[in-house]
């Protein structure tokens, strides 16, 4: 199939060559411009639900690392918030840059954050995610800007073991990625890698977490090749932001 990635051969630019849906009318990620959003004091507050127990292993998936969760139960869960119903935990995953400059794939304002964490979650109407991920109200995914100062989660120190394999990673609790106000924004849109399926609620909170540069500086030795390839950075792994097109952007704070 195709490789999509994000050189210049593959990358963003030519996703739309093998998916067209990448000029759709609800894609992501987009730039998010406070001062157009709309409060809704109807917006509930986000209720997420985690249980570490239900963290299953991480791997690199060749364009990111992720870190999988067991969502045969309803264990980890985002309720509330500007969704109707249970959504599933099924995997989180970032995007970075090569340098301090980029690398989330929301902006604010234009402003670019150095990473990006996004939490993605499946409604528990469908039968899987898979099944999820092909409708409107499919997915939900909470995007935490990520910036420079000094990290409290223990996930980035387990980088060092990763070293391209997949590695089991029990008992990592994603609650302590989220930052302390979950004040967000929230907009209907699109996964930010193909198949770019438009069947994502997207809730970006307002708060960023923080990170230490030598953290960052894990991420980015992180590989896009495999093994016995010629070894090749894993930066810039973001898409830039793409056309509003009419949407609302809803803020759940004034
Ligand atoms: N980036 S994203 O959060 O939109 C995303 C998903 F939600 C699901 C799969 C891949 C992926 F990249
Ligand atoms: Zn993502």
């Amino acid at each position: 199939s195709h490789a999509w990635g994000y050189a210049a051969n593959n990358g963003p630019d030519r996703w739309a060559d093998n998916f067209p849906i990448a000029n759709g009318p609800r894609q992501s990620p987009i730039d998010i411009v406070p001062g157009q959003a709309s409060y809704d004091a109807g917006l509930k507050p986000l209720n997420l639900q985690y249980d570490p127990s239900t963290c299953l292993e991480i791997l690199n998936n060749g364009h990111s690392f992720q870190v999988t969760f067991i969502d045969d139960t309803d264990s980890s869960t985002l309720r509330d918030g500007p969704i109707s119903g249970v959504y599933r935990l099924k995997q989180f995953h970032f995007h970075w840059g090569a340098s301090d400059d980029k690398g989330s794939e929301h902006t604010v304002a234009g402003t670019k954050y150095p990473a990006e964490l996004h939490l993605v979650h499946w409604n528990t109407k469908y039968p899987n995610f898979g099944d999820a991920a092909s409708k409107p109200d499919g997915l939900a995914v909470v995007g935490v800007f990520l910036k420079l100062l000094y990290l409290n989660a223990l996930l980035i120190d387990f980088l060092c073991f990763l070293q391209g394999k997949q590695t089991s990673f029990a008992n990592f609790n994603p609650a302590t990625l989220l930052p302390g106000c979950l004040d967000y924004w929230t907009y209907d849109g699109s996964l930010t890698t193909p198949p770019l399926l438009e069947s994502v609620t997207w809730i970006v909170c307002k708060e960023p977490i923080s990170v230490s540069p030598e953290q960052m500086a894990k991420f980015r030795s992180l590989l896009f090749s495999a093994e016995g390839e010629a070894e090749c950075c894993m930066v810039d792994n973001y898409r830039p932001p793409q056309p509003l097109k009419g949407r609302p952007v809803r803020a759940s704070f004034q």
